[in-house]
């Protein structure tokens, strides 16, 4: 269903509350990859140039619910100070007093910059009381962050309920562009998953099986599927409660009949850390205190001519922790076979895309999306919960 867009409110003068997705890569505090902010700045713009009050939410990483000074949005600000080209305010709290203080303060054209909302358990728990607290800053709500659309915590959902809530520039063009390039594909349709997140997509996989000819499976994700078969995975990252879905997904693929790709070699660590010893091992191979930290050059291989071999491929998940060079091989030979595709490539996730970013070949893509989890649920056909909750194109306001 369409959505209202921020071309469809009056925000002139009004509080604007803008959900946006700026959980970045980071090493430490340094901003590793920008695009996720730099994505952001349509939306900004309009609403600056409208004269809106912007006030900008965000998570950035997992602080479950605590305050963790090391994944403070401070450091955020200053670059979308940078790129928007005006003074970002920044409010130590996200609700509360000091939020509400900034808030009385702002002109419009002004942006206010919150504080990471996940420093608050009731974010991801949606909780009601937060999501007024959130609401009561504000006149109308944005959802720009489509990287966060697949959950409903109290800043992508719960506060919709409170105050009118409309798509940005950002959501509009996502939802657009992956709809039209994900509606027919043109066939062989492959998807590649790898990542960390784990637990979190792979019950995603069930329902890309139905849609797509292959799936490629590298990163962290291809752990659990290898000890599921039975490998030994040594002290590589294995979600063990998972491996019951990972062969469940195996037997269904075989079932109907599509091709789903596990690496046969890996490249192996003897710690998690950039100048780690490591070697080139076979998936029968792993040694109790090594670590699989990327695909290995065979499976590279396999999977760069089942990607160039394809007519529409979509990307999520690095194929090894590609932030040290030791392990971005297989991460950067995908990357090249994506670029040379004759046909749709859409890469998605916060770090998928730093890693294309950073081998050089964003330009190549068909579409660079800011949503990993978010682009897969997408493709399942789901309505994002984020997106669900924001009034439809001939709807009636609830304010
Ligand atoms: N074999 C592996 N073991 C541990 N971590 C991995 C492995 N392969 C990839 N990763 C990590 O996965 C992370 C990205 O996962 P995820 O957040 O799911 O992807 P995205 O942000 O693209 O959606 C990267 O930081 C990368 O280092
Ligand atoms: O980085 C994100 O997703 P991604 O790692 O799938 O790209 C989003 O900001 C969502 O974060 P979350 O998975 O902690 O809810
Ligand atoms: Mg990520």
């Amino acid at each position: 269903m369409e959505k209202k867009t921020i071309r469809d409110m009056d925000v002139r003068g009004k509080r604007v509350f803008v959900r946006v997705d700026f959980n970045v890569p980071l090493d430490g505090t340094t901003i590793t990859d920008d695009t996720r902010i730099r994505a952001a700045l349509p939306t900004i713009q309009e609403l600056r140039a409208k004269g809106a009050r912007i006030i900008l939410a965000s998570h950035l990483g997992r602080p479950k619910g605590k305050v963790d000074p090391a994944l403070s949005l401070r450091p955020i600000g200053k670059r979308l100070e940078q790129l928007v080209g005006t003074p970002v305010i920044f409010s130590e709290e996200s609700i509360g007093p000091v939020a509400q203080a900034h808030v009385e303060k702002l002109q419009p054209g002004d942006v206010l910059l919150l504080e990471n909302v996940r420093f608050h358990p009731g974010e991801e728990k949606n909780d009601q009381d937060l999501a007024a607290a959130f609401a009561s800053l504000a006149d109308v709500y944005v959802n720009d962050a489509f990287g966060t659309a697949h959950r409903a915590h109290a800043t992508t959902e719960g506060i919709a309920h409170l105050l009118p809530g409309v798509a940005g520039m950002l959501m509009e063009r996502e939802l657009k562009v992956m709809g039209e390039a994900l509606t027919h594909p043109e066939r062989p349709f492959t998807a590649i998953i790898g990542g960390a997140k784990v637990s979190d997509k792979i019950g995603v996989i069930e329902h890309l099986l139905a849609k797509v000819d292959r799936l490629l499976i590298g990163g962290g994700m291809a752990n659990t599927f290898l000890a599921a078969k039975g490998y030994e995975l040594g002290a590589s990252l294995v979600e063990t409660d998972r491996m019951d879905v990972a062969r469940s997904l195996m037997e269904k693929a075989q079932q109907a009949g599509k091709e789903l790709l596990l690496p046969v070699d890996l490249v192996l660590a003897t710690a998690f850390a950039a100048d780690a010893q490591a070697r080139i091992g076979s998936v029968h191979d792993v040694q109790a205190h090594e670590m699989a930290l990327d695909i290995g050059p065979e499976t590279s291989r396999l999977y760069a001519q089942a990607v160039i071999t394809s007519k529409t491929v979509i990307w999520n998940g690095p194929m090894g922790v590609f932030e040290m060079e030791r392990f971005a091989a297989g991460t950067n030979t995908v990357a090249q076979a994506m670029a040379e595709v004759h046909g749709v490539t859409i890469i998605g996730g916060g770090d998928s895309v730093a890693a294309i970013e950073k081998a050089g070949l964003a330009e190549r893509m068909t579409h660079i999306s800011t949503g990993g989890g978010a682009s897969l649920e997408f493709l399942e056909g789901k309505i994002l919960p984020g997106v669900a909750v924001l009034q439809p194109m001939d709807g009636v306001s609830k304010a």
